[in-house]
């Protein structure tokens, strides 16, 4: 049986370097889900706005929307660590804007740790101001979804000399804030490699090649199930691990042939009967008040509990 993740079990994993794993979820069965497949940390991202609300950007995320995600994905897992994206519009505004949303994810949502977008200085405050709060903090730097209006749209980062520099300073300044690990989203392989060597704590790689001390991916891109996205433009970094979004579409239209035809429900699925000696009663009671078509069809239903036969 194992154990609940702890901080102490990440940094130990991250000290022998085995690479730590990540997925996010956001409803109970996908908690139960990565929480059985052994996964180190679950995070419940705002990437939920686009994979199961059908947005086109993290932007429209609330927090009320993140705390419901959240406390699903609680009651699913118990070994996974646990952590929170901070929505849009949750933390940039000032420190104790910032400190009330994390003590919100972490008091009423149940996560072990939040996770907020970008480097810059009101960031590195936010981030202060949360791990001073006592809460575990992880930076997220390279392609932040958040800043999708200045960047341009889901652009890769890091790509001169001069970004890669910048992505560097700000994991370092983040580290210096007490962020306990990095999410790198779409740098180029030698920028995580650089910035993973740089950092004492361990970075989480998503499109950002195999030198980071862990990777994550979103569970409907890893799982080949269908989202907004994946109708558009598939991230180039994801594997699909499982075309798991074919079962689905081969279930339902299986369900709908049965239903149409008549197969379903049959006999095996249709458990309940009137409790013995009812029965009687019961068409005695329908005549008596006249429902004769309705006596006719309970006594032939009857008979098709006892022979199968229509
Ligand atoms: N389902 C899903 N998976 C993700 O990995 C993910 C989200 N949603 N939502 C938030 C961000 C957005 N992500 C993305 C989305 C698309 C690309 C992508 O395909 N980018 C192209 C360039 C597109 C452009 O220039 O506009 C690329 O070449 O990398 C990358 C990251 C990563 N994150
Ligand atoms: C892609 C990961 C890192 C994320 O922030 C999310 O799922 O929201
Ligand atoms: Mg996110």
């Amino acid at each position: 049986m194992a154990q609940k993740v702890t901080m102490r079990y990440l940094q130990l994993k991250f000290a022998r370097k085995e690479p730590i794993t990540m997925v996010t979820a956001y409803d109970y069965p996908s908690a139960v889900h990565v929480d059985q497949a052994g996964i180190d940390m679950c995070l419940v991202g705002d990437s939920a706005g686009m994979v199961v609300h059908g947005y086109n950007t993290t932007l429209p995320v609330t927090m009320t929307e993140m705390l419901s995600h959240c406390k699903a994905v609680k009651r699913g897992a118990s070994k996974c660590f646990l952590v929170g994206d901070l929505p849009f519009g949750s933390y940039e505004q000032a420190p104790h804007q910032a400190v009330e949303s994390a003590v919100s994810l972490v008091k009423e949502g149940g996560m072990d740790a939040i996770k907020l977008e970008g480097g810059n200085a009101s960031r590195i405050t936010a981030v202060k101001a949360i791990h001073d709060a006592g809460i575990a903090v992880i930076g997220h730097i390279g392609l932040t979804p958040q800043s999708i209006g200045i960047l341009g749209g889901f652009r890769p980062q890091g790509l001169t000399s001069e970004g890669a520099m910048k992505l560097l300073e700000q994991a370092l300044l983040l580290e210096a804030a007490g962020c306990f690990a990095i999410v790198l989203e779409c740098v180029p392989s030698a920028v995580g490699a650089a910035i993973t060597s740089s950092l004492q704590i361990p970075t989480i790689g998503i499109g950002a090649g195999p030198f980071c001390s862990g990777q994550v991916l979103v569970y409907h891109d890893l799982l080949g199930m269908m989202h907004p996205q994946h109708t558009k433009v598939a991230p180039k970094f994801c594997k699909q691990f499982a075309k798991v979004g074919d079962v689905i579409q081969e279930g339902l239209a299986k369900y709908r042939a049965e239903v149409s035809s008549g197969a379903f429900p049959c006999h095996a699925y249709t458990p309940y009967r009137i409790n013995p000696g009812q029965t009687d009663l019961f068409l005695k009671g329908l005549e008596s008040k006249g429902s004769l078509d309705a006596a006719q069809a309970a006594a032939s239903a009857r008979g098709w509990e006892e022979t199968g036969e229509r």
